[in-house]
C-alpha cells in the first residue's frame, strides 16, 4: 500500500527540508554544505537559527555510477516530458519536434524505479527537467515520490516558470528542495520573441513566488545571445542587488535544430569584462569541483551572479552528471550522441542487476571530455528539449 501523502509530508517538514521553527527551506543550505565537507551530521548555522542536519545518509557511490577517469556521478538529471509550454528560439527548433507517442514515455512507476536504482547506488541529487517539467499532470506525485527516495539529499527541478506559481507550494510540500527558473530578457516583447510566446509577468511572478517560499538562492537561467539580450547582462546583475537570486549566464550551445554561429555566442571572458566594469566588489567564489558555473559575489549584492561556460572553459573533468530522458533513454553527457534505452529492457522485465550492468557499462564508456564547439555543432546529437539542459 502507498504511504499516506499527509504523513510522508508532515515527515518531511520535521525531519528534513524545512526548519521547524519557521518552516524555511533550509536543505539547499544543508546540500552545498554536504557537498562541500561531505558530512551531514553537524550543526549549520542557517537564516532561521542553527539546525541540526539530520537527513538520512547517502547510500556509497557504487562501481557502475564511476566512469574510467574516475568522475563520481552523483547527479541525475531526469526529463519528464518532451513538450513544453514555450517554444524557445535555442532550444525548440522552429519547425517543432517529434514527439515520442505517450505509451513509449516512462510512466511515474518506470521513473521511480529507475530513479531508485540510481539512488540506491549512490547518486544523492535528483534534477526534474524537460521539455517544461511542471506541465506533466503527475508532477506532483513524482516529487513527492522522488523524495523519498532513501540516501537522495536534494530533489531539484529547472522551470521556465510559465505555470510554476500557483503549483510551488504543493510541490514544496512534495520535497522540491531546489529551483532553477530560465529568463532570458527582461522587456515582455522580447521574452516574446525569443520564447514564440507570452508569458514574461508569469515568469516574474514565479521567481517572486520561490523567493516567499524560502528558496535560496533562486537560480535564474539566462542564456546570453548576441544581438537578443546581451544588452541586458548589467540589468540582470542589478535584480541580484536586493533579490537572494542568483543569475547565471550562460553561454549559447548547439543543439540539433537551433541554428547555432559562434557569432551568436557571447564569450564568458566578454560577460565578465561587461559586469566587472559596471559594478565594483566583484569577487569569485571557490566553487565546488563539481559545479557548472563560476560563482561571484558583488559587494552590498544579496544575490550572486554566475556564468556557465560550456563553451569555451568546460567543466568537464568535475562532471558527476548522468541523464535519464523521457522516452527512457539514458545519455552519460549532454554532447554526446549515444545513448542507450533502459525503458526496454526495464519493460522487458529485466531485474535491477540487469540494469545495473547497462548503466554501469554505458559509464565507463564516457568520454573525458566534450568535443569541443566547433565539433559538438557538427555531430548530431538530439534538439535540446529532448535531452532537458
Ligand atoms: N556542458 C554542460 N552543461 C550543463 C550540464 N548540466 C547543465 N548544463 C547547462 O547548464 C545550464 C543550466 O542548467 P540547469 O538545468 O539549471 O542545471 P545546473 O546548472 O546543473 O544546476 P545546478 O544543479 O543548480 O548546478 C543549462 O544550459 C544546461 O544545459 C552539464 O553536465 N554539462
Ligand atoms: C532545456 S531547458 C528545460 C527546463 C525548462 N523548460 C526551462 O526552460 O527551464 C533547461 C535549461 O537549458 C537551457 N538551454 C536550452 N537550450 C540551450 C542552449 N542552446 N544553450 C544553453 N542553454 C540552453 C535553458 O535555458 C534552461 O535553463
Ligand atoms: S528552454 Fe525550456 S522553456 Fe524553452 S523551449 Fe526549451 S524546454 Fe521549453
Ligand atoms: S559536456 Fe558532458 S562531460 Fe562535460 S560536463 Fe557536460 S555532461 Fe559532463
Amino acid at each position: 500500500m502507498r504511504p499516506c501523502i499527509s504523513k510522508i509530508v508532515r515527515w518531511r517538514h520535521s525531519h528534513r527540508n524545512f526548519c521547524s521553527a519557521n518552516g524555511t527551506n533550509i536543505s539547499p543550505i544543508l546540500h552545498k554544505s554536504s557537498q562541500i565537507d561531505g558530512t551531514m551530521s553537524k550543526m549549520y548555522a542557517t537564516s532561521c537559527d542553527t539546525v541540526l542536519a539530520d537527513a538520512p545518509k547517502a547510500n556509497p557511490v557504487s562501481d557502475i555510477l564511476t566512469d574510467s577517469f574516475g568522475r563520481l556521478h552523483t547527479y541525475l538529471r531526469i526529463s519528464l516530458t518532451e513538450r513544453c509550454n514555450l517554444r524557445c528560439m535555442y532550444c525548440m527548433p522552429a519547425e517543432g519536434v517529434d514527439l515520442t507517442p505517450n505509451p513509449q514515455l516512462l510512466s511515474l512507476n518506470e521513473i521511480v524505479r529507475l530513479a531508485n536504482l540510481f539512488v540506491s547506488s549512490g547518486v544523492t541529487k535528483i534534477r526534474l527537467t524537460g521539455g517544461e517539467p511542471t506541465i506533466r499532470r503527475d508532477i506532483e506525485e513524482i516529487c513527492l515520490q522522488l523524495s523519498n527516495l532513501s540516501g537522495l539529499k536534494t530533489l531539484a527541478m529547472t522551470t521556465n516558470g510559465i505555470v510554476l506559481a500557483n503549483k510551488l507550494p504543493r510541490l514544496r510540500e512534495c520535497g522540491l528542495s531546489l529551483l532553477n527558473i530560465s529568463l532570458d530578457t527582461l522587456v515582455p516583447a522580447k521574452f516574446e520573441f525569443m520564447t514564440r510566446r507570452k508569458g514574461h509577468e508569469r515568469v516574474m511572478k514565479s521567481i517572486d513566488a520561490a523567493i516567499q517560499l524560502g528558496y535560496n538562492p533562486v537560480k535564474v537561467n539566462c542564456v546570453v545571445m548576441r544581438g537578443f539580450n546581451d544588452d541586458e547582462i548589467c540589468d540582470f546583475v542589478e535584480l541580484t542587488r536586493e533579490r537572494p537570486i542568483n543569475v547565471r549566464f550562460i553561454e549559447f550551445m548547439p543543439f540539433d535544430g537551433n541554428v547555432w554561429n559562434v557569432k551568436k555566442l557571447v564569450p564568458y571572458s566578454e560577460m565578465l569584462d561587461i559586469v566587472g566594469k559596471k559594478f565594483t566588489g566583484l569577487q569569485r567564489i571557490q566553487d565546488h569541483p563539481t559545479e557548472t558555473a563560476k560563482n561571484f559575489r558583488i559587494d552590498g549584492h544579496q544575490g550572486t551572479v554566475s556564468f556557465i561556460t560550456s563553451m569555451t572553459e568546460h567543466f568537464c573533468a568535475g562532471c558527476n552528471r548522468l541523464r535519464l530522458l523521457a522516452d527512457g533513454n539514458f545519455k552519460v553527457c549532454l554532447f554526446g550522441p549515444s545513448e542507450v534505452s533502459l525503458k526496454d529492457p526495464l519493460r522487458s522485465g529485466v531485474d535491477d542487476n540487469e540494469l545495473k550492468e547497462i548503466i554501469g557499462a554505458a559509464v565507463k564508456r564516457k568520454k573525458a571530455a566534450h568535443a569541443g564547439m566547433l565539433d559538438i555543432a557538427k555531430t548530431p546529437n538530439r534538439p535540446m528539449i529532448h535531452i532537458g539542459g
